[in-house]
């Protein structure tokens, strides 16, 4: 099938468990949970959302008529050497687009490959690296993976339903809204209050990163 992409860019991978690492981003257009139009969010089921992923016309994007056509872009991003090779899967929601051809594709270039998903739609378990970011008022159904990135404070979460849920690491990620430091500080008294999670910030809007 084809692939609609917003950007690709190469970074450092700024949030969560793998902070640091060196990544390729590809950025799926569309989402299951927002329009991506400003006049929508306040209806929207997520409305705090910090990315533009509408249309392809971000550095790097474009429609791809196939697997090998969209993994061929992000191995050039890469550049040269295949060790270490690791591209992380985002949107807009990638679940809605990638498939078991663009995960092949990927595995045949050498990548190791990340998904950051809200988990509404199955991730198959071909993916390397799972993280689902769940939303207040929508309804997980991938309630497995490496790790849980709950973004914070998010009024109606089901806190302890999630600690139930089947994941090798939790962590609480400061809503990046108006409210900035109130947030930082919800979220930083969270992981004092509940050992079993752990603080992410979202480390490339600190460093000036894509
Ligand atoms: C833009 S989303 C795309 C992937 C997928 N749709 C999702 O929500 O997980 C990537 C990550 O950014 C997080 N995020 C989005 N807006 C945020 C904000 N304003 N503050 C903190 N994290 C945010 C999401 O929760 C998710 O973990
Ligand atoms: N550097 C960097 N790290 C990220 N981790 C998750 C991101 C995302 O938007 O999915 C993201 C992003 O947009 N940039
Ligand atoms: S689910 Fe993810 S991409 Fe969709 S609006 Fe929310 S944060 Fe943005
Ligand atoms: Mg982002």
């Amino acid at each position: 099938m084809s692939y609609a992409v917003k950007e690709i860019f190469l970074t450092l991978q700024g949030e969560g468990m793998r902070a640091g690492r060196r990544a390729v981003f590809c950025r799926f257009a569309g989402c299951n949970l927002w329009s991506g139009r400003e006049q929508d969010r306040a209806r929207a089921i997520c409305q705090f959302c910090d990315t533009d992923f509408v249309g392809m016309d971000g550095e790097g994007g474009g429609k791809f008529a196939d697997g090998a056509a969209l993994a061929a872009a992000i191995a050039a991003c890469w550049g040269e050497g295949r060790e270490g090779r690791y591209v992380v899967l985002t949107g807009g929601e990638p679940m809605l687009q990638v498939d078991a051809e663009l995960i092949d594709a990927l595995h045949a270039a050498g990548f190791e490959i990340a998904i950051e998903s809200n988990g509404t739609l199955p991730v198959p378990r071909s993916i390397d690296w799972i993280c689902i970011s769940p939303k207040a008022g929508s309804t997980v159904v991938q309630t497995s993976g490496d790790e849980l990135k709950l973004v914070w404070p998010q009024p109606g979460s089901d806190v302890a339903a999630m600690e139930q849920w089947d994941f090798a690491n939790r962590l609480i990620q400061p809503m990046d809204d108006v409210r900035g430091e109130a947030n930082v500080k919800a979220a930083v008294d969270f992981a004092l209050g509940n050992p079993r999670w752990r603080l992410s910030l979202q480390t490339h809007k600190l460093l000036g990163l894509a």
